[in-house]
């Protein structure tokens, strides 16, 4: 339990057993057992929270019970020791009402924290693992689902249902004071109940297509606005503002609908109600007029009904709460389901033996048609690998094969005969350096995007942004490495954010380094320290993928591949691909000489 705010703990750069590598910082849970954690915090948390709605429910007698006993002892009998006697009882009883209130309210909020706690990494990284296959969107609703989540858990409306369990204790109560009050308590349940059946079946479907249509259309417009600059440099807005429209009024109707129902029902359930406690209390007159019961009782039952019923009423107003809670849970369930993950949960030591593509087949998730079909090569430590082909031949997605960030369909990726794939992500990432194709540097400093968003040592970080070249650069910004960067923000031009990226890819000196197209945004002197970093890396024994269009650079590689529709046209030394291949293809032709003999003997 937690009244004060606590200070954040920083992340630290990992060696194996640093917290960053901690069994909480590590996502990579079965997501069957994750599940089964959750659900049982929840039916815990429930369970507590329920047995305290009983003791709860007991004490709410305590206003309707000092009625009764005032009214037909302490009038009667005129004795104020009694008044005084009940009247300490009572005070007694609504304390303990209130403590047990606020422990309730603790409960909850220790329950929705423990629930967060279980589901928020392997959620977020199974929205990682959606978002690479499906694109970030898909991704991005996880979050809101916990935090919506969270919000239910510790609002008001999860206890109503809790109290009416124990309607019971209030039926018992009335049919002691009289069997027609318990009679007629038990046809006031059954009768809310149905309603509330009727409003679940009335307002569930649609508040769900509702809320999905909803969310598609969030999404969207999310996507988009990503995309701003292209939307206001070429005019987009009015027909892109058409489009959500359209969608928005859908998913407004639809929620409007389930909005109508659920109120109607609950003005139903309200004057049902109400219009109880009236039947009620005009049958305690009767009964009183009749000799068979006491005023006292008459206007305790009363209160008992009202008390009685009151959960029902409830229940039927926070229903869509309910139902919008379990639309989260279950996509949250199957998100983690669905990105199941078949990694390794355990960190493997950094690898010094070759990289080998056996057979490595891949289509993306859903479709027949195999982008790669059936790649095969090796490297060495210390080799430079040069891939060149037509756009579309799918260099691209080798690349991201050769990081792990894609599933092979059949054959694989294997780092000192370690499948790449399945490698446990922390201790493969600090092996790896991966500039991407379209660089995206996160919202962060310079310093925390060279050092992965670790907290480095400055001596680290400065050592890959000198191997990249842009230790000078940094130093002229006003804020040098502290610069804020990251998405939308312009601070830095294209060619210095992929320079930036590349010191990120060089950080901690990787043994595999993939580079796509790293030279597209670079002016000559940019090009020179790539090239400089490359040599740097390969000398020190990483094995290094280069992909690229512009030619220039592919003078330093020792070996070349040459793709052609997702198949390997050539593999080999660099000048025996070049003298294979010059009759045939324009991209070899225009290959420039051969500039360094490499330390491996494989360019000549
Ligand atoms: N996630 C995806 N969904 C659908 N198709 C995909 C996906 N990823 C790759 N492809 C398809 O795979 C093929 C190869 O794409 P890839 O980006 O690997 O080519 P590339 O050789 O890198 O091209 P370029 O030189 O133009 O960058 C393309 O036809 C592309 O449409």
């Amino acid at each position: 339990m937690q009244f004060r705010r606590k200070k954040l703990a920083k992340p630290v750069d990992s060696p194996v057993n640093s917290p960053a590598n901690s069994k909480e910082a590590r996502p990579e849970l079965d997501a069957r057992s994750v599940i089964r954690e959750a659900r049982f915090t929840f039916v815990r948390g429930l369970g507590w929270a329920g047995v305290m709605s009983g003791f709860i429910n007991i004490l709410q007698l305590t206003v309707p019970l000092f009625m009764l006993q005032v009214h037909d002892r302490v009038i009667n009998s005129q004795s104020t020791d009694t008044l005084l006697l009940l009247l300490v009882i009572a005070v007694g009883a609504i304390i303990l009402y209130g403590i047990l209130d606020f422990v309730r309210a603790l409960v909850f909020q220790e329950m929705a924290k423990s629930l967060l706690r279980r589901l928020n990494l392997p959620a977020i990284s199974a929205a990682m693992r959606v978002a690479l296959e499906k694109g970030s969107l898909h991704g991005t609703q996880v979050l809101r689902d916990l935090s919506d989540l969270r919000n239910f858990i510790t609002g008001t409306t999860i206890a109503a249902p809790l109290e009416a369990i124990w309607s019971p204790i209030f039926l018992f109560v009335m049919f002691a004071l009289h069997p027609y009050y318990g009679i007629a308590g038990l046809v006031a349940v059954l009768t809310l109940i149905g309603l509330s059946l009727l409003g679940d079946v009335m307002v569930r479907q649609v508040t769900k297509e509702g809320t999905d249509a909803n969310l598609r259309n969030i999404g969207d417009i999310g996507s988009t606005v990503s995309n701003a600059e292209v939307i206001e440099a070429m005019g987009m807005m009015p027909a892109l503002a058409l489009r959500w429209r359209q969608a928005q009024i859908h998913a407004s109707e639809l929620l409007d609908v389930g909005n109508v129902r659920s109120k109607g029902m609950y003005s139903i359930t309200r004057s049902a109600r109400f219009g109880m406690q009236i039947i009620v209390l005009a049958m305690g007159a009767y009964l009183v007029i009749q000799g068979e019961t006491t005023p006292g009782a008459m206007i305790g039952g009363t209160v008992i009904m009202g008390r009685l019923l009151l959960p029902f009423d409830n229940v039927t107003r926070d229903w869509r709460a309910w139902v919008g809670a379990f639309s989260s849970w279950k996509r949250i369930r199957l998100m983690l389901e669905e990105s199941q993950s078949e990694r390794e949960i355990k960190p493997t030591p950094r690898s010094e033996g070759p990289l080998v593509v056996d057979n490595l087949v891949y289509a993306v998730p859903g479709s027949n048609v195999p982008v790669l079909r059936g790649i095969s090569f090796e490297l060495s430590p210390g080799d430079i690998l040069g891939v060149v082909g037509p756009s579309a031949a799918g260099k691209s997605t080798l690349s991201r094969l050769l990081v792990g960030t894609a599933k092979p369909a059949t054959g694989g990726v294997y780092l000192d005969g370690h499948n790449a794939y399945l490698w446990e992500r922390g201790s493969f990432g600090d092996m790896v350096g991966y500039l991407p194709q379209s660089v995206s540097l996160l919202n962060g400093t310079i310093r925390e995007n060279i050092s992965r968003m670790r907290d480095a040592s400055p001596r680290k970080v400065i050592e890959a942004a000198r191997a990249a070249g842009v230790h000078e650069m940094i130093g002229r910004l006003p804020l040098g490495y502290d610069t804020p960067i990251g998405a939308g923000r312009h601070t830095l031009s294209g060619g210095q954010q992929q320079r930036i990226a590349l010191a990120r890819a060089l950080y901690g000196w990787p043994r595999l380094l993939v580079l796509d197209e790293p030279n597209a945004n670079l002016d000559a002197e940019g090009e020179a320290s790539l090239i400089r970093a490359v040599r740097q890396a390969a000398d020190s024994g990483a094995m290094v993928v280069l992909i690229a269009h512009r030619q220039s650079i592919m003078q330093y590689a020792n070996k070349l591949l040459v793709m052609q529709d997702g198949r390997v046209k050539q593999f080999g030394e660099r000048t025996d691909v070049i003298r294979n291949l010059s009759n045939e293809s324009d991209d070899i032709k225009s290959l420039p000489p051969v500039k360094r003999k490499h330390e491996n003997g494989g360019a000549a």
